[in-house]
């Protein structure tokens, strides 16, 4: 294949591409590209590691994995996601590359195509997906392997992990995007509103039903449904899921007709849905259908490298924007234990932005609210926790504002000095 085929055939695609030779030189590039990035490409000088991340060295020797070295092992196709500096500042992207050989089987140079991935930031970044520690780039990773599919997602995960908003980004980032994206809350509702809410009804089918109603499976049609909390819906209900599933097809609530609706299913829950089904509380046959592919969410705790960001861009969507932490508030929120995730962070960050009366919030603002942890007991006894974050839950559990210091003290076996000091390491006392 000459270079001049490979200058056209670059030109015609769609997205930023580039043509590079086995040593990450860029020989072919088209307009889109050369849009993408500040950095002026030089064909036959020019690396793609130093446009895309102005590095002098591969992104091996950065950290990342280098999906040029991975097509030359395998000679398929592979998919990375990245972190670029691109003219609109730092941007996720997907980057898929290719071999390409010549007449007699040599390679020579990979085929670049680059997607942005527009739903996630390592920047604070309102209503993004944030974070840029190892974890967060797998759970990216993983959104990106399900979302040009059409299996089954689901996302297992502690409460406040982002499942609502992982479920979105991959419904965003499928060929399903240009549909409708519904969202399902299986939590509270009796099984006759359920079946009404997901199928519809006829007029007449029961008192108030003065006309034929669409439900929320017909209106998914072309998109992608999303159950959250699925282990809440009943056993009598998951038998109709089943059948749904299955035929894609449904009757509305008193209605003989067959319809059919054609969409995608992600289900999210923060219980384990395999202890339910050991149980019998959740139907084996329903969940081998949800569960195509599992994505388990890493708790804050397994990504505490990102809560800086997080903190900066939570602070940044309050009306308290004007204010910062201090150094210490930023360090002191990143070792507490966060019980409800992203969700806990944020609140204790308003609290937090709230109680300090001036411009800087310092770490005696942050205070973590006790009450809220022990309604969070979910596969809390099969996790390792730190000896530290083991004495804050303790703490936590047996510490609240009409405990005598002096009598806790002596029942732990600490002078009240210490049990001060503990009590505000952990964020229970000021
Ligand atoms: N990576 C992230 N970056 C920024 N904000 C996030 C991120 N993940 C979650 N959030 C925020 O945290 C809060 C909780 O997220 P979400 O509702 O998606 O969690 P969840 O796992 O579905 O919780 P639950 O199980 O309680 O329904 C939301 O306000 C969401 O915007």
């Amino acid at each position: 294949m000459n270079l001049t085929i490979i200058k056209t055939m670059i030109d015609e695609i769609d997205k930023p591409a580039i043509f590079i030779d086995l040593n990450y030189v860029i020989l072919a590039v088209n307009t889109l590209y050369m849009e993408t990035y500040d950095t002026p490409v030089e064909l036959g000088k020019s690396t793609c590691f130093g446009i895309s991340h102005r590095h002098h060295a591969p992104c091996d020797m950065h950290g990342e994995e280098c999906p040029m070295q991975v097509c030359k092992q395998t000679k398929l196709p592979h998919t990375v996601i990245h972190n670029h500096h691109t003219s609109q500042g730092k941007t996720y992207c997907k980057i898929n590359m290719k071999t390409i050989q010549d007449d007699d089987g040599m390679t020579i140079g990979f085929l670049e195509i680059l997607d942005r991935i527009d739903y996630a930031s390592a920047e604070p970044t309102k209503q993004k997906m944030l974070g840029r520690s190892p974890a967060f780039l797998s759970l990216l990773q993983e959104i990106n392997t399900v979302a040009e599919s059409e299996i089954s997602v689901l996302l297992q995960g502690e409460t406040g992990t982002g499942k609502e908003l992982t479920a979105r980004a991959i419904h965003d980032s499928s060929a399903r995007n240009v549909g409708p994206y519904i969202i399902i809350e299986c939590t509270g509702m009796n099984e006759n509103l359920f079946e009404s809410e997901l199928f519809g009804h006829v007029k007449g089918a029961f008192t108030g039903a003065q006309t034929d109603k669409k439900g929320l499976i017909e209106l998914a049609h072309g998109g992608t449904v999303f159950f959250d909390e699925i282990a809440d819906v009943s056993l009598g209900m998951q038998v109709k899921l089943l059948r749904l599933l299955e035929s894609k097809t449904f009757r509305r609530v008193g209605g003989i007709k067959e319809i059919y609706s054609d969409f995608r299913i992600i289900c999210a829950s923060h219980k384990n849905l395999l202890e339910l089904v050991a149980r019998g509380e959740f139907r084996k046959d329903l969940y081998y259908r949800l569960c195509g592919y599992p994505i388990l969410l890493p708790s804050l705790q397994e990504r505490r490298e990102d809560i800086s960001l997080l903190a900066e861009s939570l602070l940044d969507e309050t009306e308290l924007n004007h204010k910062q932490f201090s150094p210490k508030a930023l360090s002191k929120l990143s070792t507490l234990p966060y019980w409800g995730n992203i969700r806990e962070l944020k609140n204790i960050i308003y609290r937090a932005a709230l109680k300090a009366p001036g411009k800087l919030i310092e770490s005696h603002h942050i205070v973590q609210s006790h009450l809220g942890h022990p309604l969070e007991k979910q596969n809390e006894n099969e996790k390792i926790h730190t000896l530290e974050e083991q004495e804050g839950l303790y703490l936590s559990k047996l510490y609240t504002q009409d405990t005598s210091i002096s009598t806790l003290a002596k029942q732990l076996g600490v002078s009240e000095r210490t049990l001060y000091r503990k009590l505000q390491k952990h964020g229970l006392k000021q």
